[in-house]
């Protein structure tokens, strides 16, 4: 991942889900494009396949269990994952926590078969935890403020500031990314000002009218 960076998580919003999954992946690869910017899809486990045929947009899973190929009826097997096209993916998110063994087994197991892990911590302490484990990025995003429209990066700046301190003194080659509330220019740009390599965002840009133009500006202030 070059910076800065961009990703954007479909979650399962209907506006991001089946066909509307293509058509937000064809507006980030346009932005991307104008924009320079290196923005990365992260559609449902279903959507995935699709999207990769459609698009050269990097795209990570949303989750990756940690298990291994046998059964586990109702997993993401990072293995089938990899053959629908991801090239990375988010682990620990707020939204489907794991434990840590499991979250040290799916980086290791993206270590070995070469794709990016951009582990998701909830505040400083488990950010400080996580890094000690050499993801490729760790996202910042305290739960409370996600999905609400209010940006961590003014909100909360002392999370991403110390976030970037205390992760980069432990590894500085590891990526820190800031989410929850990132909808416009003014909140990447504070981001960016405060340190961090990149945005994890999702509703600002998906429910936006036009989400290619609400991607536009949130890379303008570049
Ligand atoms: O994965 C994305 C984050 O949970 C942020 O979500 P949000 O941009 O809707 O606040």
């Amino acid at each position: 991942m070059d910076t800065p960076i961009v990703i954007l998580n479909y979650k399962t919003y209907l506006e991001s889900s089946g066909i509307k999954a293509l058509e937000l992946a064809n507006d980030l690869e346009s932005a991307a494009s104008e924009s320079g910017i290196t923005m990365v899809a992260v559609p449902q486990a279903a959507d995935i396949y699709r999207v990769s045929q459609e698009t050269s947009l990097p795209i990570f899973a949303q989750h990756v269990d940690s298990i291994s190929p046998g059964g586990h009826t109702g997993s993401n097997l990072i293995n089938t994952l990899i053959d629908a096209g991801i090239s990375g993916t988010l682990i620990n998110h707020s939204e489907n926590r794991m434990k840590l063994a499991d979250i040290a087994e799916v980086i290791k197991s993206c270590r070995d078969y070469e794709i990016e892990s951009c582990v998701c911590t909830n505040n400083i302490e488990t950010s400080k935890a996580v890094a000690a484990l050499n993801p490729v990025a760790v996202a910042v995003e305290p739960p409370e403020l996600i999905g609400t429209g209010i940006p961590v990066s003014q909100a909360q700046p002392e999370i991403v500031e110390d976030t970037v301190k205390e992760v980069k003194s432990i590894n500085k080659k590891i990526k820190v990314l800031c989410g929850a509330g990132i909808t416009t220019g003014d909140d990447m740009k504070s981001a960016m000002d405060l340190g961090a390599d990149g945005v994890l965002l999702a509703s600002g840009i998906i429910k936006a009218e036009s989400p290619k133009d609400a991607l536009l500006d949130l890379v303008s202030k570049l």
